[in-house]
C-alpha cells in the first residue's frame, strides 16, 4: 500500500475473507457471496456452499469411514456402500459417511453411520485431521476415521444395513474411493515411482 491507500495489483498480500452475505438458504445448506481480498490485494467475491448443519465448537461436517472388515481365512476387504445420491442423478460407490451430529464427535459419529448405512459394529483405530472436501466450491469438512470390524464377531455375521438395496444400475465412483485405490494400486505395484495415469 503507497502513502494515498492505494494497493498496488501486482503487491502480495495474506488473502482473506471480508464478508459473507446470504443469497439463499434451506434446510440443509446454503449459498453465500463471500467478499474476499485476494494475494494480489484486489477486493473479490466468490459463490460459497455451506452446510447449515455443522455442530456448534465443531470444524467438521462430516466423517468418512475407512472400514476394513477382518475375517479368519479371508482377505482384508474394505466395506463401500452404493446409494442413490440425487444431486447426481444415479448412485454412488462411496466409502461409508455421514454428518456428525450436535455434541457427538468424529468417533462417535463413526460407529454410528458405520452401524446405520452397513450393519457392521467397529472399533476406532485412527481419525486424521479436519480435511475439505471441495474447497473451491464449499467449506464442506470431513474426518476421515478408519474403523476395524471384527467379522468373526456374533454382531457382525450377518450384517443389517439400513440403507435401501439398489439394484444393478449406472454408478459414479466418489473421488476419495477412487484416489484410494490409485494409492493402493500405486503402492503395491511401483512403490518408487511418481503415478502416471493411462486411459
Ligand atoms: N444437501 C442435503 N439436502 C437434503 O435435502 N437433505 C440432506 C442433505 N444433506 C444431508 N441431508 C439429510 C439426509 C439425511 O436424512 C440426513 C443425514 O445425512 P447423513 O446420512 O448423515 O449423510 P449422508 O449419508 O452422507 O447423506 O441429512
Amino acid at each position: 500500500t503507497n502513502m494515498s491507500g492505494f494497493m498496488h495489483p501486482n503487491a502480495t498480500t495474506t488473502p482473506h475473507v471480508v464478508k459473507e452475505e446470504a443469497m439463499a438458504e434451506g434446510k440443509w445448506v446454503k449459498l453465500d457471496k463471500t467478499t474476499y481480498i485476494d494475494p494480489a490485494g484486489n477486493t473479490r467475491t466468490w459463490e460459497s456452499v455451506k452446510r447449515t448443519t455443522r455442530p456448534l465448537n465443531t470444524e467438521a461436517d462430516g466423517v468418512g469411514i475407512i472400514a476394513i472388515l477382518k475375517r479368519t481365512l479371508h482377505k482384508d476387504c474394505l466395506v463401500m456402500v452404493k446409494q442413490f445420491r440425487p444431486p447426481m442423478g444415479c448412485c454412488s460407490l462411496e466409502f461409508p459417511a455421514g454428518l456428525i451430529d450436535q455434541g457427538e464427535g468424529a468417533k462417535e459419529a463413526a460407529v454410528r453411520e458405520l452401524k446405520e448405512e452397513t450393519g457392521y459394529m467397529g472399533e476406532v483405530v485412527g481419525v486424521t485431521p479436519v480435511t475439505c472436501l471441495d474447497p473451491g466450491l464449499s467449506n464442506c469438512t470431513t474426518n476421515i476415521v478408519t474403523v476395524i470390524i471384527n467379522g468373526d464377531d456374533g454382531e457382525n455375521i450377518h450384517p443389517k444395513q439400513q440403507l435401501e438395496m439398489l439394484k444393478k444400475e449406472k454408478i459414479v465412483v466418489d473421488t476419495k474411493v477412487y484416489l484410494y485405490a490409485m494409492g493402493m494400486v500405486q503402492a503395491f505395484f511401483k512403490p518408487n515411482e511418481l503415478p502416471v495415469l493411462k486411459q
